[in-house]
């Protein structure tokens, strides 16, 4: 599902790689720890999953999608199929726990009615419904992070990504996240979680990838914190915490039974190694138990036991393991869910069963395909013609009560814009107060929707297929350079190349060429003369129509033929009336702008190239270098033209390079 690939990643040319040459592979439905001493990358590797930032060296793939291949204008659909959590929390301080959380869906322009049942139900899940209308700065630490998980998942992403959620936070408070997070996790999402927590790591006992200085050092399927003794992440462990002193911070893991020993059969409790049973490493004054013998690197005989202490005693694992009665996956579910990793939940077999109430699971999985909460990214409800006559123009979204909040976030703003210009419905006929089911104490009066659900994984549509099938397609070619990307997988659609109008009868393709039929006798007589180049490409789309239906101020003036253009004696000084960037004099910024919207720069390349221009008119008009007119229009051109340097298709080869006005 997540595959780093030999993937190098530097901040600085030359400097120390935050990454360095890993490779390493996430599941579907995996909880994966990420550890690591401060430094050794794993927010970076973290961050790369989001696209932010791409490899120098190597390929990320999330669902079958190579990130570098990815069109920069896929990315915001393509991070809100992933969850991201802070170690601070990042709430908007002046919205309540609700809006925070309904922030999320309000942008992707979901019905008013749609939101208020999903957040409620989201908000139950992580047992703040009672705190729904309180502001972040009213709540506790771990309550504002199960805020932002709720935000973070309340669209069904199918990924969760973790830096240090339990950071801030006490054991105690750091217990309720994890379990929501295991919860999440047992739903169907994937969550990869970046920690220093040894306890928590421990106790979940769980996949556990380690990091240092950038270098992946273990990937173990069920691991500890602390690596098996003799191997490298052992060293570098050990390494790392005497660099850094006692872990007198630490909640106190080791001495208090609350971890088995490493090797320890979970199904019979037999210990098949015993790392930590040498009598030479086991302080003599450690009290009977079985994690007695645990002496690890760095451990500090002054943490307080597990029996003295009244924090932890409140979460014992067994009840915490009470308190996931049922949600929790059991090493074996766990085990089995690892052997097939690509077996995403169906209708008969979901990833994830609740024995005690089967037929309630059944229902709420079976009833996610008509639940109109997830309707923000379900293309059927978008296209429900229901909608048609509630259709919000981009003018009106600007009366939204939260339109503020998105005009100020750049992001969200497009993600509006991008949503509705697609066909995505804003509708109207719901009561306008969000909160009108919730009384003065902040109940909810409405309890018709809160009974325990599920959280359904949700993709974006051009993720969904993936979905469905493998994740990780076959590659086609080696990870050099050579391997064929699936066009509509990147993102790509046929008619995004397509040139809207007919070529040319005279335009010189490949297929005319090759259908010339070739002469069975040489040609006699004499050679006709070559002809003067002539002009082949079409111009450039958006097409203008012709002068006379345009109203006088957007007719752009007429190209003059190089040699009816008065060639001036001195290069004039380039100004306002003068700004076209081939030269071509203009009038107006109106007939600059339709000029230059109908002339790309990428045309004007294969216009130079193709024009005879007569050399005193070279050195008379100034001809700067044509630039892309913005970073995202040459990050496109750049992701358009490194796919077609790969493709192998011809049909898609030629339209592509059409786009690009490329001769082929
Ligand atoms: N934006 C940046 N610019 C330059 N260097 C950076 C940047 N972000 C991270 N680094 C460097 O990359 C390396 C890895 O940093 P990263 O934040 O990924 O580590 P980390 O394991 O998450 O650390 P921590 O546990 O403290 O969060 C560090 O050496 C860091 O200094």
């Amino acid at each position: 599902m997540i595959r780093f690939e030999e993937v190098t990643r530097r901040y600085e040319s030359g400097g120390r790689p935050a990454l360095d040459d890993v490779t390493v592979e996430f599941y579907r439905g995996d909880f994966a720890f990420l550890i690591g001493a401060s430094g050794s990358g794993k927010s970076t590797l973290l961050r790369m999953i989001l696209r932010e930032g791409l490899p120098q060296r190597g390929k990320v793939t999330v669902a079958g999608q190579n990130l570098g291949l990815m069109l920069d204008r896929r990315v915001p659909d393509f991070r809100r199929s992933i969850g991201m959590v802070f170690q601070d929390f990042r709430l908007l301080p002046d919205k309540t726990v609700f809006d925070n959380v309904a922030f999320a869906m309000r942008v992707l322009g979901t019905k008013r009615s749609a939101i208020r049942k999903r957040v409620t139900k989201v908000l139950e899940k992580v047992d703040l419904a009672h705190l729904a209308k309180r502001y972040p700065h009213e709540i506790s630490g771990g309550e504002q992070q199960r805020a932002a998980i709720a935000r973070a998942i309340v669209n069904g992403p199918a990924i969760l990504l973790a830096d240090e959620p339990t950071g801030n936070l006490d054991p105690r408070a750091s217990a309720e996240v994890m379990k929501v997070l295991r919860w999440i996790n047992a739903s169907g999402t994937t969550v990869i979680m970046a920690t220093h927590d040894r306890a928590i790591v421990d106790q979940a006992h769980s996949r556990v990838v380690q990091l240092h200085r950038g270098r992946l050092v273990r990937d173990e399927p069920h691991g500890f914190y602390d690596a098996p003794e003799g191997s490298e992440a052992w060293d570098v462990l050990a390494q790392e915490e005497g660099e850094s002193g006692l872990r007198a911070h630490d909640p106190a893991p080791l001495k208090t039974g609350v971890v088995p020993m490493i090797g320890r059969d979970p199904a019979d409790g037999s210990t098949t190694e015993e790392p930590f049973s040498s009598d030479t490493d086991q302080p003599a004054d450690l009290p009977e138990g079985p994690a007695e013998q645990s002496s690890v690197p760095g451990e500090d005989p002054s943490v307080l036991a597990f029996e003295n202490d009244p924090v932890l005693q409140e979460t014992t694992p067994q009840d915490y393991a009470e308190e996931l009665e049922g949600m929790e996956l059991t090493p074996e579910e766990f085990d089995a869910q690892l052997a097939d990793s690509h077996d995403f939940p169906t209708d008969e077999q979901p990833a994830f069963q609740d024995e005690e109430h089967p037929a309630e699971y059944d229902a709420e999985y079976t009833s996610h395909q008509d639940d109109d909460h997830l309707a923000a990214v379900d293309d059927e409800h978008l296209a429900d013609p229901e909608d048609a006559e509630h259709v919000e123009t981009e003018d009106t979204v600007g009366d939204d009560e939260h339109d503020d909040d998105v005009a100020d976030d750049e992001h969200d703003h497009h993600t509006v814009e991008h949503t509705v210009t697609d066909g995505a419905f804003i509708r109207e006929d719901e009561p306008e107060d969000d909160e009108s089911e919730i009384d003065d104490d902040g109940e909810f009066e409405d309890r018709e929707h809160a009974e325990e659900t599920g959280l359904h994984v949700t993709w974006p549509e051009h993720l969904r297929q993936e979905a469905l099938g493998y994740d990780v397609p076959e590659i086609h070619g080696d990870f050099n350079g050579t391997e064929l990307p699936d066009l509509e997988q990147d993102g790509y659609a046929e008619e995004d190349f397509e040139v809207e109008e007919p070529l040319p009868q005279d335009y010189v393709t490949q297929e005319r060429v090759l259908a010339e039929p070739i002469a069975e006798e040489p040609p006699t007589g004499e050679i006709a003369p070559i002809p003067a180049p002539r002009r082949r490409l079409p111009p450039m789309y958006p097409t203008l129509p012709p002068p006379a239906q345009r109203p006088a101020s957007q007719q752009a003036p007429q190209e003059p033929l190089p040699q009816q253009e008065p060639a001036p004696q001195h290069p004039a000084p380039r100004s306002a009336a003068q700004p076209d960037v081939a030269g071509h004099p203009t009038g107006s910024p109106e007939q600059d702008a339709a000029t230059r919207s109908r002339l790309s720069w990428l045309a004007h390349v294969e216009e130079d190239a193709t024009e005879s221009t007569p050399p005193a008119q070279e050195a008379t008009v100034p001809r700067p270098l044509p630039r892309p007119q913005s970073s995202a229009a040459q990050s496109t051109y750049t992701d358009a033209r490194r796919t077609a340097e790969h493709l192998g298709i011809s049909r898609s080869r030629r339209s592509i390079l059409r786009r690009l006005r490329r001769d082929v």
